[in-house]
């Protein structure tokens, strides 16, 4: 029989590999850049039979994951974005398109709310999703904090970064606080807009935040509307849960 142990989920980003068993699901998951820690992972808990995948990387990047699993004997179920599923309707008109950690972050979310909500991934670029009677309208794509950073100091000659990653919205005064202030400040509006554009649907929503930097957004935790969320994990886990255990 399969159990929630035996099931190891995996989120592919453009920046980490972030994984846990189904079992963790509600936990923080390990996050690494190196696939040996996953496989070295798999291996210390020797009962694992299904790999639900999740991936925004080039085919080429999983192509070991599956190949490791081959030789261990375990199953891959790789998720892909769908058109509809778990009451949500995407609104994409060809639905392959959209990375399907922004479709995950949605199943994630839907499960966490019963009202309208957006959904943001705050990761190597940020998703923001909104929905709305479980219909998708329709979302947004920006650099993340560290893509935008890097973008400012491709484009010009005298500025500088440091590695600061400020939690709330303050001003510099040198070109390395200004540039962490500013792209935090950017990151922050991304939010803002969502708030704004979402208050104007009139309806009660809730806001579902994830990815590396949501750490960003502590300070707004006392909202009671915004639930913070392992996304793409949980997407997962809502998959193979209803795939395998019922
Ligand atoms: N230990 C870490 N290594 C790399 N990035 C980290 C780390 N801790 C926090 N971050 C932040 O997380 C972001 C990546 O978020 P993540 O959700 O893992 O991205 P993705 O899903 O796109 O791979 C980076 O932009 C970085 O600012
Ligand atoms: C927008 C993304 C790069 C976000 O990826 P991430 O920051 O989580 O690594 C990814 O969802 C993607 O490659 N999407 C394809 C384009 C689309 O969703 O329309
Ligand atoms: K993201």
């Amino acid at each position: 029989m399969v159990t929630d142990k035996n099931i190891v989920l995996v989120d592919v980003g453009n920046t980490r590999f972030k994984y846990c068993l189904l079992s963790d699901a509600e936990n923080e998951p390990t996050a690494t850049e190196n696939l040996s820690d996953l496989l070295s992972f798999i291996d210390e808990q020797q009962n694992i039979s299904h790999l639900y995948l999740a991936s925004v990387r080039k085919a080429d990047a999983v192509e070991q994951i599956f190949a490791a699993c081959e030789q261990r004997n375990i199953a891959v179920e790789e998720k892909n974005t769908e058109r509809e599923a778990f009451g949500i309707k995407n609104s994409y008109e060809n639905e392959k398109k959209m990375g399907v950690d922004r479709w995950l972050a949605m199943v994630c979310a839907a499960e966490k709310t019963q009202k309208a909500f957006f959904v943001m991934d705050v990761g190597t670029a940020i998703t923001v999703d909104f929905v709305v009677n479980g219909q998708h309208l329709g979302g947004w794509i920006t650099p993340g904090f560290q893509v935008m950073k890097q973008a400012l100091l491709n484009s010009t000659k005298k500025v500088y970064a440091n590695d600061e990653i400020p939690t709330s919205l303050s001003l510099g005064n040198d070109t390395e606080e200004c540039v962490a202030t500013g792209c935090y400040a950017a990151v922050y509006g991304v939010y803002l807009s969502a708030v704004d554009y979402l208050s104007s649907k009139q309806t009660d929503f809730d806001i579902i935040l994830g990815g590396g930097d949501k750490k960003m957004f502590a300070f707004l935790e006392s909202d009671v509307r915004i639930r913070p969320a392992h996304l793409v994990v949980q997407g997962l886990a809502r998959y193979a849960r209803s795939e395998l255990l019922t």
